[in-house]
């Protein structure tokens, strides 16, 4: 039985397989308010394979023996309940998991989503400022230099100007793959999309990349609302 279900896929002692880090992650991503009341969550690719937390539950609770994987690149894309590898029982695998996995095709190597309420306020506030078309954006902070120009670019600089594309929330968290995949064709460049009410995708080249351009997002968003809130213009 433990053979058919691959438990060795979620079994080892390297605290950093990516079956133990995803829950260590999920704990630190709840205490800030990332992934409170089982919303948001993390997926890590390893070699060819993809590794998925359960949906609708605790995501601060999870163990490795809850993982999901599935093969990587993966024979029909988004795939069907059928094609993971690993499937533990009376588990659903993350709603998230086509968005993950369109990170992935870009070449990430770690997605988080995140509810952080910072991120939804800016969404709310560039929509009230600027309109539903525009995109987050702000320059002349210390942290922007957390963010990569993009894809082999170096890092953005002081008085670069950090953009990220706000796409629509939907009913049903799958039915954000298109528009999620639509926004990084139009910004090539980024590394994270923001959902209006909702929160944010953020991925990077590595587990250390896409958490380091969480943190500094999540500090960005929360200065902009900050300054606004004090009537402090957030781009010069
Ligand atoms: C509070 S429910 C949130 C979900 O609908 C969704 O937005 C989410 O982020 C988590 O989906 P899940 O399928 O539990 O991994
Ligand atoms: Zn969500």
């Amino acid at each position: 039985m433990a053979e058919t279900n691959k438990d060795h896929l979620v079994q080892s002692d390297d605290p950093d397989h990516p079956a133990n880090l995803i829950p260590r992650l999920c704990k630190q991503f709840y205490s800030l308010g990332w992934v409170t009341g089982t919303g948001g969550g993390t997926s890590i690719r390893m070699d060819e394979h993809v590794y998925i937390a359960p949906s609708g539950v605790q995501k601060e609770l999870i163990k490795p023996s809850d993982m999901f994987v599935l093969s990587y690149p993966t024979p029909k894309y988004p795939p069907s309940a059928r094609q993971y590898i690993r499937k533990p029982h009376e588990l659903k695998p993350s709603a998230c998991t086509p968005l993950f996995l369109a990170a992935f095709e870009r070449g990430a190597g770690c997605c988080i989503h995140s509810h952080s309420q910072w991120c939804v306020l800016v969404t709310l506030l560039v929509e009230k400022m600027h309109g539903k078309d525009a995109c987050f954006e702000i320059s002349n902070i210390e942290q922007i230099k957390g963010i990569p120009k993009g894809p082999g670019k170096g890092m953005l600089g002081f008085h670069d100007t950090l953009r990220v594309p706000i796409i629509e929330n939907t009913p049903f968290e799958e039915d954000l793959t298109e528009s999620l995949e639509k926004a990084m064709e139009q910004y090539p460049d980024t590394y994270a999309v923001l959902v209006r009410r909702h929160g944010i995708y953020v991925w990077g080249e590595t587990v250390a990349k896409a958490k380091t351009q969480c943190e500094s997002l999540d500090y960005l968003f929360q200065l902009a609302v900050e300054m606004h809130r004090l009537g402090l213009p957030w781009t010069i």
